[in-house]
């Protein structure tokens, strides 16, 4: 069995629940998941503060995923914070749940568009598109005006505003795609697909299927330049655990 590290980098245990039954829906046979989020931290991430602050706790968990064996690791933000830093400290894969769906996305479609949650967040997502190289495929991007918790509070309304949004961009952005935009929507992907009847992509569980693949082709972060270990220094303080 090869055990994938599945890090919600936020503190919502709600969430990390919400994105470990995503991750085991589509996990292989032998893969086992271990969906874990930081002890200390944000209870949700909405902005380039709240990623600062996660990306430490995403660094927490990789450095403790690696002693516990794990493959290969998923940062399950769409912010992807802390993924190369998170890189240098991994051995196996680190794959982010936005690049992950945004790769997807363009296998699939010529085109896609992006529902996210809190207007503030989309610059994120904007700068991703930029880094990741897919800003020329994607038509537009939208956001649900409700913050990330919203999507766990049981009462469906963002559920609900997600399922109006993507119906709206189906409609009006010319996409062939649609990329849900936060970990938190992770288990509305399938449902979405079957009734607009377009692919409607979360990046959780692509993220799942790309470490597999990575890890099944032999391929772990590379080590040979700037994603090699971090030079070795005397941390102080509360980062002395991650020396
Ligand atoms: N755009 C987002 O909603 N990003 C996110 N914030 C979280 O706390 N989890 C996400 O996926």
């Amino acid at each position: 069995k090869r055990i994938i590290q599945v890090i919600n980098p936020n503190t919502s245990r709600a969430m990390t629940a919400t994105i470990g039954a995503a991750a085991r829906a589509v996990a292989a046979a032998d893969t086992e998941i271990l969906a874990v989020c930081p002890g200390q931290g944000v209870p949700s991430i909405e902005g380039h503060f709240d990623e600062a602050i996660a990306a430490i706790g995403v660094l927490e968990q990789v450095k403790a995923g690696r002693a516990q064996g794990v493959c290969g690791h998923v940062i399950a933000c769409f912010g992807d914070p802390g993924l190369l830093a998170a890189r240098e400290l991994a051995q196996g894969p680190v794959v982010g749940i936005a690049e992950a769906a945004m790769h997807m996305a363009t296998l699939v479609a010529t085109r896609f568009s992006i529902v996210t949650t809190l207007p503030r967040t989309l610059i994120i997502a904007r700068h991703l598109l930029q880094q990741y190289g897919f800003e020329h495929h994607c038509a537009a991007l939208h956001a649900i005006d409700l913050p990330v918790l919203a999507l766990e509070d049981g009462s469906g309304l963002a559920q609900e505003k997600v399922r109006q949004r993507c119906i709206q961009a189906m409609r009006e952005d010319g996409s062939g795609a649609i990329v849900l935009g936060c970990g938190g929507m992770a288990d509305l992907a399938q449902d979405l697909t079957r009734e607009l009847g377009l692919p409607v992509i979360d990046g959780v569980t692509a993220a799942v299927k790309m470490v597999e693949s990575l890890v099944a082709l032999g391929l772990g972060t590379s080590k040979h330049g700037d994603l090699a270990f971090p030079l070795k220094k005397n941390l102080s303080g509360q980062f002395e655990s991650l020396s």
